[in-house]
């Protein structure tokens, strides 16, 4: 019996009550619904960009439809809207559906609070803005964020500011058995150098930039949105405290293709969440070196095949500083936190 027969049959047997129009319950969902991009979330309003690219692109503020329950909706989310699709300060739109995301980066409150948090969706690049100096670096915290980039499937990217303050090599060499891209900088009012390179590995690309207050983080991107406004300056002259004008993440459009997302400063990363099998899985020269190890191995254990494997030069020449930076980020996501 073909599909169309049982659907007749269905209907003869349980006539529609409330008479030819299917209740909304059964209704395709909401099919004709509008697309939108989430760009910025406050208190419950979300700013989305409608018909992105097109002739009729507009920012439409939405609200999330209640038979969405207690969902998370986030920067980078692509959302269905109905209801007043107009735009303009007036007009309120309704969230009615979240689309499938392609990525989601997240964090736990802490190591032990299982609880997570998506920070935003759908990027592809996570940008790790550290300075090399004032403040000083927190590698732990860089590496918690190339973890968590890892867990995401994200492409990670180092921007190492301040470069006019001391020399980035030793700071850099740390990095260089992990053959993780980054990018010096250094911005002294007339010049900003670095800033081309970064235009270009973010361009056509969405990238997440997150880093802990003071880093320059703010500066950058006023550099590469004009438009953006985002404040600088650490600390406050009067009151002597940081400025923390933004308290979630916002999506900026960069002038040549592609957006960056900015972040509020961030004091700690928690990867509660995180499988050491999706770290091993960023390190493609060792993972070969795992098919001996035991069942469920951590990667860091006694029992772990890698060392036997590396030692034996598998790995090439490279492998020793390899291993030792695979087990780095490993036991970065069971340390405390801190710096
Ligand atoms: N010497 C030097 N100072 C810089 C550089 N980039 C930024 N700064 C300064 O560092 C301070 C902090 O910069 P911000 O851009 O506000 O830092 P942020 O990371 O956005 O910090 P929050 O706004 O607290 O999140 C400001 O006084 C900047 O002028 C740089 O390349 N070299
Ligand atoms: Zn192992």
């Amino acid at each position: 019996m073909s599909r169309r027969d049982l659907d007749e049959d269905d209907v003869r047997v349980r006539p529609n009550r409330r008479g030819s129009r299917p209740r909304s319950k059964d209704r395709p969902r909401h099919e004709d619904a509008t697309i939108g991009f989430v760009t910025g979330v406050d208190r419950g309003r979300y700013t989305t960009l409608v018909d992105q690219g097109g002739s009729d692109e507009r920012i439409v503020l939405a609200m999330k439809a209640r038979e969405l329950g207690r969902k998370g909706i986030i920067v980078g989310d692509r959302v269905a809207l109905v209801g007043d699709l107009g735009g303009g300060p007036d007009a309120l739109a309704r969230i009615v559906r979240i689309e499938p995301r392609a990525s989601v980066l997240r964090r736990s409150a802490d190591d032990t609070d299982p609880v997570e948090r998506g920070i935003v969706a759908n990027v592809d690049q996570l940008v790790v803005v550290a300075a090399l100096a004032d403040p000083p670096p927190r590698p732990r915290l860089i590496d918690r964020c190339l973890v968590a980039a890892y867990d995401a499937e994200l492409d990670p990217l180092l921007v190492l500011t301040k470069s006019d303050l001391v020399d980035p090599s030793d700071f850099v060499g740390q990095y260089a058995p992990l053959e993780v891209p980054y990018v010096v900088t250094s911005d002294r009012g007339a010049q900003f150098d670095g800033l081309e390179n970064v235009r270009a590995l973010l361009a056509g690309r969405v990238s997440v930039l997150v880093g802990h207050s003071g880093v320059g983080k703010s500066t950058l991107v006023n550099a590469l949105v004009p438009t953006a406004d985002r404040a600088t300056g650490a600390v406050n002259d009067v009151t002597g405290r940081g400025r923390h004008t933004s308290t979630s993440a916002v999506a900026l459009r960069l002038p040549g293709g592609g957006w960056v997302i900015d972040t509020p400063g961030i004091r700690s990363f928690g990867l509660a969440h995180v499988d050491p099998q999706r770290i091993i899985e960023h390190f493609p020269d060792l993972e070969p070196g795992t098919a001996e190890c035991p069942r469920g191995c951590t990667h860091d254990e006694e029992e772990c095949a890698l060392d036997a494997w590396v030692a034996s030069g598998a790995a090439g020449p490279a492998g020793p500083a390899r291993l030792d930076s695979l087990r780095r980020l490993l036991r970065t996501r069971t340390a405390q936190q801190g710096d």
